[in-house]
């Protein structure tokens, strides 16, 4: 039986059970199965990041008396603790409890859906961190996303075809103009969406976009989330499952990144042809945790989560579109939102990194958990500094202003690749 959505209440009262057990209706205690008292205790614990439940029960009868106490996490943020005993002369005596605040967050922030085993408590008990500050970068967690800078809509793209019954998503952020690509766009805004994260980062306008690419039909993220901004890994890519179930079945996913490779330059296209999964390895990843089969096995194989035939006919799609030096490369990420030290930067030359940045691998993690198809590239937006002599700092303007520039080409890109997505039915 799938989880319940809801918060979830211990399961049978502790009356029921009382009645189950050694008593029957109050009408005597020795009316039970062999007329003796019986002694008995149990115990269960149920802490399911998926679907938010958290709850625990405890409860022992020495034949005469039952005492047990059972906590609950309620949706506004507090434990409701009950303890209770029960005989046979005097009845049910239950003491209730709560501990913490009750919060009701302007909107959203009591993201109970399940996203909750992110960085814990930060927030006061919300499993959504707030999104503060500017995101550079941020590409969907699902499908395609685009950053959108120029119109301040981050963006990710689900685009779909396949006649409408399967998508192909396509995610991008910060690069404004993705969203435009979008034809005929039904737009809804994040905190529109029930139970969605909101996106409050500069440049992104936190809107899913539902419309075309050529006659491919995409789901656009025009914002995405990321782990600096305190949302846990899970949070991130809840919209990577969304578009799964709305029928997606590629996932296209853009982000803005530094160029480790010292031969990378500014403004330069990186198609990604695999990943290093910092957070991952150091055992945050995004699907750690409670195991939901419906969208896909406990272990995950991630050597083949990027396919070669789709970046060559990337490729050759963007030097159709006028893309000059294309490049085909490792992509990594580190939590943020700082940027990598001058050691962090040629640790990661060392170990084969091309380019570096704060999303996307994740989000592809989830993609490929669910079967999703997964296409990516990064938009070189800086040169990491990889020399204490140099006078260079990345920054996040800087990081906007390549976006913003090179936005229209992105476009292009995207608005071509689609469709050749979608016929080629790589
Ligand atoms: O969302 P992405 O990965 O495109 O954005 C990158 C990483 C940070 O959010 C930002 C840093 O400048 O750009
Ligand atoms: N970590 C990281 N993320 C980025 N996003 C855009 N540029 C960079 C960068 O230099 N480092």
């Amino acid at each position: 039986e799938p989880p319940s959505s809801g918060y979830g209440t211990p399961l049978g009262s502790p009356l029921g059970n009382y009645g189950n057990q050694n008593y029957e209706g109050g009408n005597g205690h020795h009316d039970n199965d062999h007329g003796e008292p019986k002694s008995y205790e149990f115990g269960y614990q149920v802490k399911d990041e998926y679907t938010g439940n958290n709850y625990n029960r405890k409860e022992a009868s020495d034949g005469n008396q039952v005492r047990g106490e059972y906590r609950v996490q309620l949706p506004d943020g507090r434990t409701q603790i009950v303890t209770y005993y029960a005989d046979w002369q005097t009845g049910f005596h239950a003491d209730v409890k709560y501990e913490g605040t009750a919060q009701y967050p302007e909107q959203y922030n009591n993201y109970q859906g399940g996203y909750n085993n992110g960085p814990s408590g930060q927030y006061g008990g919300s499993n959504y961190a707030q999104n503060n500050g500017y995101n550079g970068g941020g590409s969907a967690t699902s499908s395609v996303s685009i950053k959108d800078y120029s119109s301040g809509s981050g963006g990710q793209y689900n685009s779909g075809y396949n006649s409408g019954s399967n998508y192909d998503s396509y995610s991008g952020n910060n690069f404004g103009s993705l969203g435009d690509a979008v034809t005929n766009a039904t737009k809804f805004d994040y905190k529109d969406i029930p139970n969605f994260p909101v996106s409050t980062v500069m440049g992104h306008a936190g809107r899913l976009l539902f419309g075309h690419i050529g006659s491919t039909p995409v789901v656009c993220m025009q914002g995405r989330f990321h782990f600096y901004e305190g949302y846990s890994l899970s949070a991130c890519t809840m919209p990577v499952r969304l578009m799964k179930l709305l029928g997606v079945t590629t996932l296209v996913v853009s982000n803005a990144a530094g160029g480790i490779n010292p031969s990378y330059r500014t403004g330069q296209i990186m198609l990604i042809k695999d990943q290093i999964n910092f957070l991952g390895l150091a055992g945050v990843n995004p699907l750690r945790g409670h195991n939901d089969e419906r969208f896909g096995d406990r272990f995950v194989a991630m050597n083949d989560v990027f396919d070669p035939e789709i970046n060559k006919l990337a490729k050759s799609v963007g030097e159709m579109t006028g893309l000059k030096e294309i490049q085909e490369g490792v992509y990594a990420s580190v939590g943020g939102p700082t940027y990598e030290t001058v050691a962090e930067v040629n640790l990661m030359r060392v170990l084969g990194v091309d380019a570096v940045g704060m999303s996307t691998v994740h989000e592809t993690v989830v993609a490929k958990h669910c079967g999703l198809k997964v296409f990516a590239f990064s938009l070189i937006t800086n040169e990491c500094v990889a020399s204490y002599s140099s006078k260079e700092t990345p920054d996040g303007e800087e990081v906007l202003q390549v976006a913003k520039e090179n936005e229209g080409k992105l476009k292009g890109f995207v608005e071509k690749m689609i469709p050749h997505l979608a016929k080629s039915k790589l």
